[in-house]
């Protein structure tokens, strides 16, 4: 099945609603755990079960993956995951840099299973002398001094931010000269990037402090009898 673009809409993207392609992480992890456990097909009341929503959403979402299943015989797990990373553009390499190779930097670049999804960090930058001219798991450090040069030579389509607050917008301005299309930025600043770059933020400490809300909450109410 191919996807119109449908850009016109902004509530879908390629063809397909945003609530649904906001999901396709969720179904991504799912269907990979079935397939890791050699499970060849699954219905989508079991599906929506294991994953703990509605069959029925389950089953338009699963519409626009295109028609796999099939009646009482349920969902091809591979096919379907097939289709799933053609979406979300894991049927190719992409390759990153990372700028900030300090406790986070180095945390991601040990993370084996980005680069086993295809997501390739080619070298990390930082401006620290002491880790200039070193590896991180394999990868090589190299002088934030150079990145224009290396994006010139070796373009790559995601800029990853692990610098601290003060540096990442400097970073960023950085990554989009050098001419990166996407930014994945750990850094707890609103970073200003230009309309045609994307920006992702993963503000850790952020999550942290709704769950201190919660626990908050929780702490305040009687216990359960
Ligand atoms: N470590 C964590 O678990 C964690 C959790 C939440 C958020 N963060 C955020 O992630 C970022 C990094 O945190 P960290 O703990 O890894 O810090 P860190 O100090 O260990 O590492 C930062 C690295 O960035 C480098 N750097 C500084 N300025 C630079 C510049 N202008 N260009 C290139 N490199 C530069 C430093 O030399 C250092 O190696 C921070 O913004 C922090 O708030 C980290």
């Amino acid at each position: 099945m191919d996807f119109k673009s449908n850009h016109h809409h902004k509530n879908f993207i390629d063809g397909v609603p945003y609530a649904t392609v906001k999901r396709l992480p969720f179904y991504h992890r799912f269907l990979t755990d079935l397939s890791k456990k050699e499970v060849e097909r699954i219905s989508s009341r079991e599906l929506a079960a294991k994953m703990g929503i509605n069959p029925s959403q389950l089953r338009q979402d699963l519409c626009y993956f295109g028609s796999f299943g099939q009646q009482g015989y349920g969902y091809r797990v591979n096919d379907l995951l097939r289709e799933v990373n053609r979406i979300l553009g894991l049927n190719q390499e992409i390759k990153m840099v990372l700028v900030g190779g300090g406790h986070l930097g180095t945390a991601l670049a040990n993370y084996d299973n980005f680069s086993r999804r295809g997501f390739i960090i080619k070298a990390i930058f930082d401006k620290n002398p002491e880790v200039i001219g070193g590896y991180i798991k394999g990868i090589p450090v190299l002088d934030i001094k150079e990145l224009q040069e290396y994006l010139r030579v070796e373009p790559v389509e995601i800029g990853v931010i692990t610098t601290p607050a003060e540096a990442a917008q400097e970073t960023a301005d950085r990554l989009v000269q050098g001419g990166v299309k996407a930014i994945w930025n750990f850094a707890p600043v609103s970073l200003k990037v230009p309309e045609e770059v994307l920006l992702e933020n993963m503000h850790i400490s952020e999550s942290l402090l709704l769950l201190s809300f919660k626990l908050k909450q929780r702490r305040n109410q009687p216990d359960p009898v």
